[in-house]
């Protein structure tokens, strides 16, 4: 931006016709712009000549100005632009914004440099393309775009999703910032939580969550290694859509109760599925579903291809309907034994043991959007001028964001301690040992959650209420954080499963 502009030059243009207006000392002609405004043209006449700084960042986001900058005509002569302005893979210099380790004066003993490699290459990749798909994605409710896909398979995003193991060795990981036999729990936890960031709850499901749910027990229970490859191939090049699919109308939390049924054909070469699952996320665009259901030796989970035997129906929840969720029909499936995951009747461990990747996920999610909701919230009070003031200069409001922090922070903490006991543990040391405090972590950083969303919404008042604009986040994130409450277990089944898990684990002790 070259041009250099006086504010008595700014003055003069103060007509209906003829708008300039300063924000943030630079020059802004809304002339061809006021018909187009949504905030109307009258406001804007209103401020004609002027420096509107104020009135523009109590109404409109930071990020309004980068999308409309053709409206920049210059600088003021002799100012200098105050106002941050993010651009991708920056982190945010708001004070908790970021988590602890990534400021550089913090030290943390879990973090080394390929994690932190591993988050500035993931801070780019999503601020430049997931981001603006999540946020239109979002809003017209329409799935993924292949091309997306596409781009998350090539720079192994994708693999990233499955955590640690085999199918990330010898990738390219984001252009070779991680070694894939290096990937960790904490390089995984980081992918999630950067995927968060775009705010955009719906999408972020919808942005292969099934698969990243679903894969996961394909890959530790598959027996036919052939097929289990085939399948990591074909998934993991972005080629084939996959999801999990055990919630039933008739069975959620309760999986015993799930009345799908998957009989022996005479010649013993293959099951027949028949019966129906609910809130399965992705299914709609879903190539394989890795399904539980009852044989005759009991509970067992099957990888069911999409047939004429497979329906499939959107289901509209309280987000987008981005995430794909849906309503699914079995009628006489034929899948071959061979897609067994574990063993006939061995269903409830494979369910069981699948559960803690992906509730220890959604916790990392539902943390990172707590941090957000703390961003947005210190700087909407910084800028909202409420009785003359800035909100934050209402002792109440510093009150709600004490909280709103110490919630944020400490679940973190939790989840970061967990995820160390997991990167020092096996798949089966998991299974068993930590099951509990991850059930336990994820019930209470809903509930977090829910006091974060409650709060935020307070501050930001009608804001909070109403979809994009400034309170964007903050309403999202009072309508999303009840997924995170229920998919996967809900608030009540995972705390009673933390301690009946503790119960399991009780010496002979007395008082
Ligand atoms: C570069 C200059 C501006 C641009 C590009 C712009 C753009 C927008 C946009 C996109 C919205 C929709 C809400 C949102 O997404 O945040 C909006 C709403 C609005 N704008 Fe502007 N605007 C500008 C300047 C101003 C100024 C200087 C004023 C008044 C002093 C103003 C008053 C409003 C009002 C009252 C609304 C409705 C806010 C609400 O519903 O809460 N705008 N503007």
């Amino acid at each position: 931006m070259s041009v250099s502009l006086t504010r008595e030059e700014v003055a003069k243009h103060n007509t209906e016709e003829d708008i300039w207006t300063i924000i943030d000392h630079k020059v802004y002609d809304l002339s061809d712009f006021i018909d187009a405004h949504p905030g109307g043209s009258v406001v804007l006449a209103q401020i004609a000549g002027t420096d509107s700084t104020e009135a523009f960042y109590n109404l409109h986001r930071h990020e309004v100005l980068q999308k409309y900058s053709s409206l920049c005509l210059g600088e003021v002569e002799g100012e200098k632009s105050e106002i941050a302005d993010p651009q991708p893979g920056d982190l945010s210099e708001v004070p908790y914004a970021e988590p602890l380790w990534l400021k550089p004066e913090s030290a943390s003993p879990y973090y080394n440099d390929s994690h932190r490699r591993l988050q500035k290459a993931m801070r780019k990749f999503t601020d430049e393309h997931v981001t603006p798909e999540a946020r239109e994605k979002e809003d017209d409710g329409t799935f993924i775009s292949q091309e997306l896909i596409d781009k998350m398979a090539e720079t192994n995003v994708l693999a990233m999703r499955l955590g640690p193991g085999k199918h990330l060795h010898g990738k390219n990981i984001l252009g070779g910032v991680v070694d894939g036999k290096e990937f960790d729990y904490f390089h995984d936890m980081i992918v999630g939580q950067e995927l968060a960031r775009p705010a955009a709850r719906g999408f972020q499901d919808g942005n292969m969550a099934g698969m990243a749910i679903s894969l996961t027990a394909v890959q530790q229970w598959l027996w036919d290694e052939e097929l289990k490859q085939k399948v990591t191939d074909e998934v993991l090049s972005g080629k084939k859509k996959m999801c999990l699919a055990v919630t039933e109308a008739f069975a959620g939390s309760d999986v015993a109760g799930i009345r799908t049924t998957a009989e022996l054909t005479e010649d013993g070469q293959h099951f027949l599925v028949s019966g129906t699952k609910k809130w399965i996320t992705n299914g709609m665009f879903s190539d394989y579903f890795v399904v539980a259901c009852k044989t005759a030796k009991g509970f067992s989970v099957l990888l069911v291809p999409r047939s004429e035997a497979v329906e499939t129906k959107l289901i509209k929840t309280s987000y987008s309907t981005a995430a794909g969720t849906t309503y699914i029909q079995f009628d006489k499936a034929k899948v071959p034994v061979k897609n067994l995951l574990g063993r006939e009747g061995q269903g409830f461990e494979v369910v069981m043991s699948n559960f803690n990747h992906e509730r220890w996920m959604m916790c990392g999610g539902v943390i990172r959007w707590m941090r957000l909701v703390v961003e947005e919230c210190l700087k909407w009070s910084h800028q909202r001028i409420v009785f003359g003031k800035p909100l934050i200069s209402q002792p109440v409001i510093r009150q709600k964001i004490a909280r709103m922090i110490s919630l944020a922070e400490s679940n973190q903490a939790w989840l970061e301690q967990i995820t160390h006991q997991m990167n020092n543990m096996t798949y089966a040391q998991q299974s068993k040992l930590l099951s509990g405090p991850i059930a336990l972590l994820k019930s209470h950083a809903t509930r977090c959650a829910h006091d974060v969303a409650d709060d935020a919404t307070n501050i930001f008042g009608g804001r909070g209420l109403t979809r994009g604009g400034m309170g964007r986040v903050v309403e999202m994130f009072h309508r999303g954080y009840k997924f995170d409450a229920i998919l996967g277990g809900t608030e009540e089944i995972l705390a009673d499963l933390g301690v009946r898990q503790a119960m399991k684990q009780m010496p002979k002790a007395r008082l």
